[in-house]
């Protein structure tokens, strides 16, 4: 995997003002990002979402930076925690709409749209309403209307805690061989997940965030050899690894 610069982040810092009282939820969070698939894994609350939404760009933080080093401006797509999709347009629709928000004329965003359904499988069902699809048909769309910008770095909150186990799986591994695929100009993905097995079973690196307020407790390269199991040794070591990292 390259280690080519694609983005760093520099003394990240947020407060939320809640019941009148401020809450520090992100303490001086700096990384760099290379080409490469990274895990952020951190407790319930700790901060993960609001730090994918700062450098998604969604979100100020009080101080510190977000810089991309792509030489232009960089396309974003985010697949949120509880994304929703608008159940009065087609899965077409929802996937070409954020191709319309950026000014792509119509008969280019439907193509591209198209072109993101199926790579997510979902091809034949572009004239579904939202309500016609089971929840990882759901998610494979959210996934989907990410892709279809064409991103250069893909935010993922989550994306497979609300699914059941064997679907999870399912989606795990096609984001999963898309990403090696290079069938997209992908640089990285950044994807936020309370699952230590997935973590690993996933990425090339695995930020370890402690309890609120989120500080980086580790940074750990998984020289793991792809395909990878649960039921590889190197796999469980390392997982058991993480597990005192986080507890
Ligand atoms: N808009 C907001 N206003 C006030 N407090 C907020 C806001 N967004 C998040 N918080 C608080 O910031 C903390 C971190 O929230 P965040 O959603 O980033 O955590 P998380 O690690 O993604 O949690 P989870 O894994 O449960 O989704 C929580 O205590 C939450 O209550």
């Amino acid at each position: 995997m390259s280690t080519k610069l694609t983005l760093s982040i520099r003394g990240l810092t947020k407060k939320y003002k809640a019941s009148g009282r401020e809450v520090l939820v992100l303490d001086n969070i700096s990384f760099d990002v290379g080409e490469e698939f990274i895990a952020i894994l951190g407790p319930s609350g700790c901060g993960k979402s609001t730090l994918l939404r700062i450098i998604a760009g969604v979100e100020k933080p009080d101080s510190g930076t977000v810089e991309f080093h792509l030489g232009h401006e960089p396309r974003v797509g985010f697949v949120f925690q509880f994304p929703t999709l608008l159940p009065w347009m087609t899965i077409l629709s929802n996937v070409a709409l954020p191709l319309l928000a950026r000014g792509v004329g119509e008969g280019e965003a439907r193509e591209k749209a198209r072109r993101a359904l199926t790579l997510v499988g979902l091809g034949e069902f572009e004239d579904f309403y939202p309500n016609e699809l089971s929840g990882g048909m759901k998610q494979r769309v959210n996934i989907a209307r990410a892709l279809a910008v064409e991103p250069d770095f893909l935010l993922l909150d989550e994306p497979f805690s609300n699914l059941d186990p064997l679907t999870a799986e399912t989606l795990r591994s096609e984001v999963l061989d898309l990403w090696l695929s290079s069938v997209l100009p992908l640089k990285a993905i950044i994807m936020v997940t309370h699952n230590v097995e997935e973590a690993v079973l996933m990425a090339d690196r695995i930020i370890v965030l402690s309890p609120r307020p989120a500080k980086i407790v580790r940074d750990v390269r998984v020289d793991i050899k792809r395909p990878r199991s649960r039921k590889m040794p190197e796999v469980q070591e390392l997982v058991d690894r993480i597990y005192e990292y986080v507890s």
